[in-house]
């Protein structure tokens, strides 16, 4: 694991664009990107920035089961609000939230990642551990799945939610062996509330009651932490 530490979230998001920059013009091809609070200021960086997407794929890690594209609360509006809309993509894939058949759209996704190996996969880091939405007790070996939200998860994303009881309780999510199939992974954390998983991830044992300490076990990690996040170090 490379670890690099700035003072703050804006440093970090600069490094972390540093790292795409680079990236692209090395050729990359596919983008694994997330949604959260987390990556929103590198993607007003990449927004900002001439860096041609127009090219490349991107595939998301995560979406709400039971929320439409249009929703304002879907990843699906969230990436085009944030991104998708300034800097087209050659093509994009979200998992389908709204899908028919729940049980088939993991599989659905599966292919699509295998058709499409992700060359960087950014992550950011939950609160108690999980990548994407693979919640502590995931198995290491899971594939796109779909996922039951526990309740700090739940309680940590009610933030952007008016009603709080409308938080969904179900995701799919690229799973843990999809993850870890990238060439190379950056993750980003943020803040004291990261600071238990940041020390759980970097040095605690790597179980899979903490899903991010799978990644001391890839060969090109880089996690870029500020000060908060790196105080239980
Ligand atoms: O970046 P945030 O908003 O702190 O979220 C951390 C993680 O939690 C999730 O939002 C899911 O709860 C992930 O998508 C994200 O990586």
């Amino acid at each position: 694991m490379r670890i690099i530490k700035v003072s703050n979230p804006d440093v970090g998001a600069q490094r972390a664009f540093e790292i795409y920059e680079d990236a692209l013009a090395k050729g990359t091809q596919v983008l694994g990107l997330a949604t959260g609070a987390t990556p929103i200021k590198l993607y007003e960086k990449f927004v900002d920035s001439s860096l041609d997407f127009s090219d490349l794929t991107a595939i998301n890690l995560d979406e709400y089961v039971g929320l439409t594209p249009q929703d304002p609360q879907s990843y699906h509006y969230f990436m085009q609000q944030h991104l998708f809309q300034y800097k087209p993509f050659k093509q994009t894939f979200i998992p389908d939230g709204a899908s028919d058949d729940i049980e088939q759209a993991p599989k659905a996704y599966d292919d699509i990642i295998a058709q499409h190996p992700i060359d960087l996969q950014l992550l950011g880091l939950g609160q108690n551990g999980h990548i994407g939405f693979n919640e502590p007790g995931t198995p290491f070996n899971s594939t796109t799945h779909v996922v039951n939200l526990t309740e700090s998860t739940i309680a940590a994303n009610a933030r952007f939610f008016d009603n709080p009881a409308s938080v969904p309780t179900q995701a799919i999510s690229m799973g843990i062996a999809s993850v870890m199939s990238a060439k190379k992974i950056l993750l980003l954390a943020f803040g004291e509330a990261k600071a238990a998983a940041v020390a759980a991830m970097v040095n605690g044992p790597v179980t899979e009651a903490l899903p991010a300490s799978i990644l001391q076990e890839h060969a090109d990690v880089t996690i870029i932490i500020d000060d908060a996040a790196a105080s239980k170090l």
